[in-house]
């Protein structure tokens, strides 16, 4: 099937959309790099000219270590408010109507950011932020090299600003990295305490054996989900865990060949809950409404698909039911009045 690919863009820039996997760090566009690359020319001559590096990785191995210098860009209070600021804009500048950022805290003895938890208010500070074209919540991140003391600290500051924006805490971090088992209190406190959970799950074969202990906490959604036995399979069919699906990421880390081999492609077929989401927009350089276009160019989805797909997705967001609610009269306004489009 030939696709006119601007048409297809514009269409899926203007289709509400609901983004659930992005790291606040890896989302940095190269503008916003380009702001904290000039904020730091005195203290940090070395990142002057810093860039993402475009293509880079022969394995997603090759994609934890950006984060060393990218963090050097943010580890300050001001920094990590334009961040935050910038790329909720961008979102909201893509048609996301409802963003779930989330971060993993840090803290630093020699900048203003001193502790985990100025990082965290600084965040809610900018997601909290009224505004009338976007809602935005955070999850707080858990990364695998962490220590339980370290993983219940962002556990209880996920608590203690549950009230405030936090929806839900997250697995994440180099996938060959720690092992949950030893996070795993930590995710069970936030359950208890009424948090939501969703995990990594499965970016690489690695993580297999893992995965029944992860399944077994029952997770709310799971990222990637790319590498499946049978047995996670059944159970995340049976139980219609989302997966939070994150293509161009999983393409260019080489965790999947291509795009018309993602497993999006099995999820349509079986009529499993995803969402669409873009993980790591800076890093890959691919804004939500182009991973909606990749979806639609691999699998020839319809226009129809695509907003259902956006629609569905409302289902799995960790806002409560009055924020689904609002969403969905609000997508079925949009359908009424783009009628052309169908
Ligand atoms: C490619 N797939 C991925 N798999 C696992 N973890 C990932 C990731 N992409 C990003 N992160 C995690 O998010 C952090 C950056 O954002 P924050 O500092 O938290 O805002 C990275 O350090 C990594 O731990």
């Amino acid at each position: 099937m030939s696709v006119n690919v601007e048409s297809l863009k514009a269409f899926c820039v203007s289709l509400p959309k609901i983004e659930l996997h992005a790291h606040i760090n890896g989302s940095i566009s190269h503008e916003t790099i380009a702001k904290l690359r000039e904020r730091k020319r005195e203290t940090k001559p070395h990142l002057a000219d810093y860039k993402i590096p475009e293509n880079s990785l022969d394995d997603i191995a090759d994609f934890f270590p950006l984060f060393k210098l990218i963090y050097q860009l943010t580890d300050d209070i001001e920094a990590i408010k334009l961040i935050t600021k910038d790329v909720i804009d961008e979102f909201a500048h893509d048609g996301i109507k409802y963003l779930e950022l989330r971060s993993t805290p840090r803290k630093y003895d020699d900048t203003n950011l001193k502790t985990k938890e100025d990082y965290v208010r600084t965040v809610l500070s900018v997601i909290n932020e009224p505004r009338d074209d976007i809602i935005v919540k955070l999850i707080i991140s858990v990364d695998r090299r962490n220590t339980l003391d370290e993983a219940m600290e962002a556990v209880d500051l996920a608590i203690k600003y549950q009230n405030h924006g936090v929806v839900a805490v997250d697995l994440c971090g180099d996938v060959h990295a720690g092992t949950f088992d030893t996070l795993k209190p930590a995710f069970l406190k936030a359950q208890q305490y009424g948090l939501k959970v969703t995990l990594h799950f499965c970016e690489v074969p690695e993580n297999l054996p893992e995965a029944p202990s992860l399944l077994a906490i029952g997770p709310n959604r799971l990222g990637h989900a790319t590498l499946l036995d049978e047995a996670c399979r059944k159970h995340i069919y049976e139980h219609k865990i989302p997966i939070e699906i994150c293509m161009t990421s999983n393409v260019l880390s080489k965790t999947v060949p291509t795009y018309e081999e993602h497993h999006l492609k099995e999820l349509l077929a079986t009529g499993q809950p995803f969402c669409i989401c873009t993980d790591d927009k800076g890093v890959f350089r691919a804004d939500l409404s182009d991973e909606y276009v990749q979806a639609a160019k691999a699998f020839s989805m319809t226009n129809t698909q695509l907003y259902e797909a956006c629609f569905q997705a409302i289902d799995s967001i960790f806002a409560d039911d009055s924020i689904k609610d609002q969403l969905r009269t609000q997508w079925q306004k949009w359908f009424d009045s783009n009628t052309k489009y169908f």
